[in-house]
């Protein structure tokens, strides 16, 4: 699916990282409105033509070859075995979670979409050098430890053998890795997110820390950093990042695990690839088990939406019955306006206070989540009626009432899935998962006619406001939000999960990382014309600065500031392929 993004960002600060759950809160006041942000005039953001059309490739050789296609990759000699490094990237989405979010949880139907263009890209070497390295950089968080030091702390107890199936760790073993992390002095939300990728690196590559990935693979790295997606604002950054790692440690293991075989082995190649069927399966499973960590008790949905991308129908299955995942047939190319609060959350912590609600109130909040689980419901009725082939009805209005019961489902509309949206919202704020700053977010909406819900766990991060009308309330929608201090993301949803990038980050990725190292300020890149170009990716490095969107990312202050008044100066389309003035 061609994605194409309107986005509009204004000056703002990062969300600030979750506050411990036991932390008494303050209470929330709406931000004081931003000064005039500058105007965005339209921005086209979308994966590079020549991403897009290599994945797109791939994906028509997919369905038949769908394992070969791993072992028919080129494989370079003497990769693994001497002193060469291999290298993997990988990038997967963040999501939407349009209606279902918390009842999920508790098996009752819900659907998500993945935001292709907001994306966590991760990096994954073997060295030489006998140690393991991550690198956090959004969170400001590095780790490096000699594979002697975590011998001494695990006796490696905590590698699972070679090929082992995907599972969650168990608490003990959680404990040990908590253990080992905890003179680091990290933040929490930093401690969680290391904890999650040792796990990962010991449980997908244990080859390298047990001494058999050869002489050449003895430690490993991993650097993992958003392209884009904002960190805990609801729309699934651990998922992503728990999806891209899990990518990377998958393909690095299974290069290893054949180099042992045929005594070489193979660099991540070039170009981009979508996964194949039973790579996903596998990503899936251990992104899952990565989520655990990260969240407790997560459904599953985020990861799958991540790992999968389109739009999907998701059910968990309870009591060891395996989740129902089902691509969404005529989805509606829903124009939605995402509006982040920057108010930070705890998914972890909400998902823990429904809980408790359900253990108080039973009968109460099962009833709720039944609500939900039938607003969910209809909506996909109603998306199957409107594939134009399986029921030729005319466009109806929601809520018109009249349907006899053997009637087919009305077809959508905007406007009904607004009103869907808004009855999903109210019955999230039933269970205690709602904010100021979202009611604040559905009043602006709604004064411009506009329906919005929260999206992912909600107390706080972002919400979705269905757009429908003219061009021009959506203009106003967005000046509207800026003007409380909010940040807006102006898109469409589905498109690609995680995706293969080869040993090389992608262009539009490797400028986010200079971004995140904030080497030069970007006035030394601007060139003249009968308008300014920056090159690609230097527009998400000024999409970032003037969102504030990321902590950590090491910029300086006057770059900042250099970056706003060049974007306050003058309109601005930006795209992956270019930032232009005019
Ligand atoms: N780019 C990143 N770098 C490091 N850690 C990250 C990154 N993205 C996410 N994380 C980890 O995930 C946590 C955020 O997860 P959280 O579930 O709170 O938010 P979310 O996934 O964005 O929202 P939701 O679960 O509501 O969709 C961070 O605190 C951090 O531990
Ligand atoms: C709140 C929740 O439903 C979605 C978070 O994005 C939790 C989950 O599904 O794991």
């Amino acid at each position: 699916m061609v994605m194409e993004q309107d986005w509009t960002v204004t000056v703002g600060t990062a969300a600030a990282p979750a506050p411990a759950e036991e932390e008494e809160e303050e209470p929330w006041r709406p931000p004081s409105p931003q000064p005039s942000p500058p105007r965005v005039r339209g921005i086209v953001h979308k994966l590079p033509a020549c991403l897009q059309e290599e994945v797109e490739e791939e994906e028509e050789e997919e369905e038949e070859e769908e394992d070969k296609q791993v072992s028919n990759q080129p494989v370079a000699r003497a990769c693994v075995g001497t002193a060469s490094e291999v290298r993997v990237v990988t990038s997967a989405p963040g999501k939407v979670i349009l209606f279902g979010e918390h009842a999920v949880v508790y098996g009752k139907t819900a659907v998500g979409a993945a935001v292709s263009d907001l994306r966590v890209v991760v990096t994954a070497s073997t060295t030489v050098e006998p140690e393991l390295v991550l690198e956090l950089p959004d969170l400001d968080v590095s780790f490096r430890r000699t594979t002697p030091e975590l011998s001494d702390a695990f006796g490696f107890s905590l590698a699972v053998a070679p090929g082992a199936k995907p599972t969650p760790p168990d608490q003990a073993h959680l404990d040990l890795i908590s253990a080992f992390l905890s003179d680091e002095g990290r933040s929490k939300d930093g401690k969680k997110a290391l904890v999650s990728l040792v796990f990962l690196a010991l449980a997908i590559v244990p080859e390298i820390f047990l001494g058999k990935a050869g002489a050449g693979a003895r430690g490993l790295s991993l650097r993992a950093f958003s392209a884009s997606l904002p960190v805990g604002a609801g729309l699934g950054s651990s998922a992503a990042l728990c999806v891209a790692t899990s990518a990377a440690l998958t393909r690095l293991a299974d290069i290893i695990s054949r180099a042992a075989v045929e005594g070489g082995g193979e660099r991540g190649g070039g170009g981009s690839r979508r996964p194949s069927g039973s790579e996903l399966e596998r990503i899936n499973a251990w992104a899952f088990a990565g989520e655990t960590v990260l969240h407790g008790t997560p459904s599953g949905l985020d990861n799958t939406v991540s790992c999968y991308g389109g739009a999907i129908k998701f059910v968990k299955g309870m009591d060891g019955a395996a989740n129902t995942t089902e691509p969404i047939p005529g989805f509606p190319p829903l124009p939605i306006l995402l509006t982040n609060t920057l108010v930070p959350k705890n998914t972890g912590a909400l998902v823990a206070g429904v809980r408790r609600l359900l253990e108080a109130h039973r009968p109460a909040t099962t009833a709720t989540f039944d609500a939900i689980g039938a607003i969910a419901a209809e909506f996909l009725d109603r998306a199957a009626a409107s594939v134009p082939a399986a029921t030729p009805v005319a466009a109806a209005e929601c809520g018109d009432g009249a349907a006899a019961p053997a009637a087919p489902a009305q077809p959508l509309t905007a406007e009904c899935v607004g009103e869907l949206a808004e009855m999903n919202h109210r019955l999230l704020c039933a269970l205690g998962v709602g904010h100021p700053a979202l009611e604040r977010v559905c009043e602006v909406a709604s004064a411009h006619g506009c329906r919005s819900k929260l999206t992912g766990a909600g107390g706080g991060g972002c919400a979705v406001t269905i757009l429908s009308g003219e061009d021009l309330c959506k203009a106003s929608l967005v000046e509207a939000m800026l003007g409380e201090g909010f940040k807006c993301y102006e898109t469409s949803i589905g498109g690609d999960g995680v995706l293969f990038h080869g040993d090389a980050v992608p262009p539009p990725f490797v400028a986010a990382a200079a971004a995140a190292a904030a080497a030069t300020a970007p006035a030394a890149v601007a060139r003249g014309g009968d308008g300014l170009e920056i090159e690609a990716g230097w527009s998400m490095f000024l999409g970032q600065v003037l969102a504030g969107d990321r902590e950590g990312t090491g910029l300086g202050v006057a770059a900042a500031a250099a970056a706003v008044v060049i974007a306050a100066a003058v309109p601005v389309v930006l795209g992956w392929r270019g930032l232009r003035y005019y």
